[in-house]
Parts: C-alpha cells; structure tokens; sequence
C-alpha cells in the first residue's frame, strides 16, 4: 500500500533525509525512531507529499503522492508537527471543519470518533481550556474522521499521562486488528509503542541505520529499546 523509494530530502544546510526505502502493508505498525534531529519528521513529511524532495518517491497503491495529494488527503490520517487546534472553537466545532472536507460524515460518525479518543463529554468546551493531552486528543480525532487507512502520528503522546497513553494505544491497536488500518508512528518512549508495532526503522543522522521486524528484533534483544540502542551506537559509530 505504501511504498517509499529512496526518499531524499536535503534541507538548505545540508540536514534532512538520504535515500529512505519503506513498505508499510495493510495491519503494519512502523515505528520510526530516532534520536532527535535524526529526521523522522521530515521523512513522515515527505512519504505524505508534504514537502518537496531532491531524490525519490512515496507511491500510495503504486501511484505517486507527491503528483496526487488528493490520496493522502483520502487515505491517511496526519498528525505531524506540535497539535495547534485553534483555540477559541469547542472541540466539536473543531471536528465539524474536518467533517467538511470529507464526503459523508454525519453527526453518529462524528460521536463515534469522538468517543474512540475519550473526548465525547469535554467536546462542549472551548479548546483553549482543554490539557495538553485533550488537544492530542481532539487533534488525533481530526485524523481519524474519515476513516483513513494509514495513520502517520509523529510523537503523538507527548505531553500525555501515563492513562491516557494507554487509553490511546490500546483504541489505536483496536483500529488496527478491526479495521487492518496502518501506522507509521515516532516516538521518544519507545515502551509506549514496544508491545504492538509489527516493524521497526531506525534514523540517525538523516540515514536510515536499520528497518527490521518486531518478531525478529524480539528473538535477538530482551527489547526494541535495547535494539534501538544497539542501532544509534551504529549510527554514531560510521558517523564517526
Ligand atoms: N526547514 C528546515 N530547514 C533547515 N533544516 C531543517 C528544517 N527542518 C528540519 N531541519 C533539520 O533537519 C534535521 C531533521 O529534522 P527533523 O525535525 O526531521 O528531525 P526529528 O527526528 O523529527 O527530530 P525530533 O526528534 O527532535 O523531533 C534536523 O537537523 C533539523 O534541524
């Protein structure tokens, strides 16, 4: 579904991404981790068409998204960068602008979506009184609307408790085995996402050090927290 090819992406200064190559099938969970400034949101950025590339492609069932945005606007689901919901709306209002740019959401798809982040009894409420973690929330919901089948969530519980992580996660691993939805998820806390992702990828420095799957990463280290480990010492040791 979502293949990525030598995706490079070179910022003035020279940081970015060189030559990324992702497959993320239906029911996969990628986590894509890296120490900071290794360049995971540039590559989500990039593999949605976000932002232009010197090198590469990101093709959506074979077809380029850079050339179609209108696919990823239709099957995915973007959280990328800080959640800034504007704050003088209340979350439902917030949640009807996405209903608009969707064909057939209605007010039951709309409470549905709100029920599945835990936000349906504060949707009344201005979203500048919401906590950090309700604006992930609400942000996660827009991301959710209609129904995408790949979700990219870059760090998307930062800023959450420890309860509403687990909330989080155990809704997104339900989306997963009902729906065969995939995501391609960053996270710093790489416990959060340890039990349920399917692949793993790891970035240093713009270059992608290693991609693997969970099964085998779990036969040769007690954790994917030790393989990471394991991996940017890689890193830092051929950036050496
Ligand atoms: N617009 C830009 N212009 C120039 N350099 C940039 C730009 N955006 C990002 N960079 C640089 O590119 C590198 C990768 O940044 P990116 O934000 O993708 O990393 P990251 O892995 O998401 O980091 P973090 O974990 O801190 O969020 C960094 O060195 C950053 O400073």
């Amino acid at each position: 579904m979502l293949e990525v090819k030598n995706l490079t992406k070179v910022y003035p200064g020279g940081r970015g991404i060189q030559g990324l190559n992702l497959t993320v099938n239906a029911g996969e969970v990628v986590a894509l981790l890296g120490p900071n400034g290794a360049g995971k949101t540039t590559a989500m950025q990039a593999m949605a068409g976000w932002i232009r590339t010197e090198r590469g492609e990101s093709l959506w069932n074979g077809v380029s998204v850079a050339d179609r945005p209108d696919l990823t606007k239709q099957h995915m689901g973007l959280m990328i960068g800080e959640p800034t919901p504007y704050a003088y709306l209340t979350g439902y209002d917030y949640l009807k602008l996405y209903a608009k740019l969707y064909p057939g959401i209605d007010e039951a798809r709309m409470q549905q979506t709100l029920d599945l982040v835990g936000m349906a009894p504060h949707q009344k409420l201005k979203i500048k009184k919401y906590s950090t973690g309700m604006k992930q929330r609400i942000e996660l919901a827009s991301v959710l609307l209609h129904q995408p089948k790949l979700l990219i969530l870059d760090e998307p519980f930062s800023g959450m408790d420890i309860e509403g992580r687990w909330e989080l996660t155990t809704m997104l691993r339900s989306l997963v085995s009902e729906t065969g939805m995939s995501i391609i998820v960053s996270s710093h806390q790489v416990h959060d996402i340890e039990d349920w992702i399917t692949h793993v990828c790891i970035l240093h420095d713009g270059q992608q050090i290693e991609t693997a799957g969970a099964e085998q990463i779990r036969q040769l280290f007690s954790s994917v927290e030790e393989y990471y480990l394991h991996c940017v010492a890689k890193g830092r040791r051929g950036a050496a």
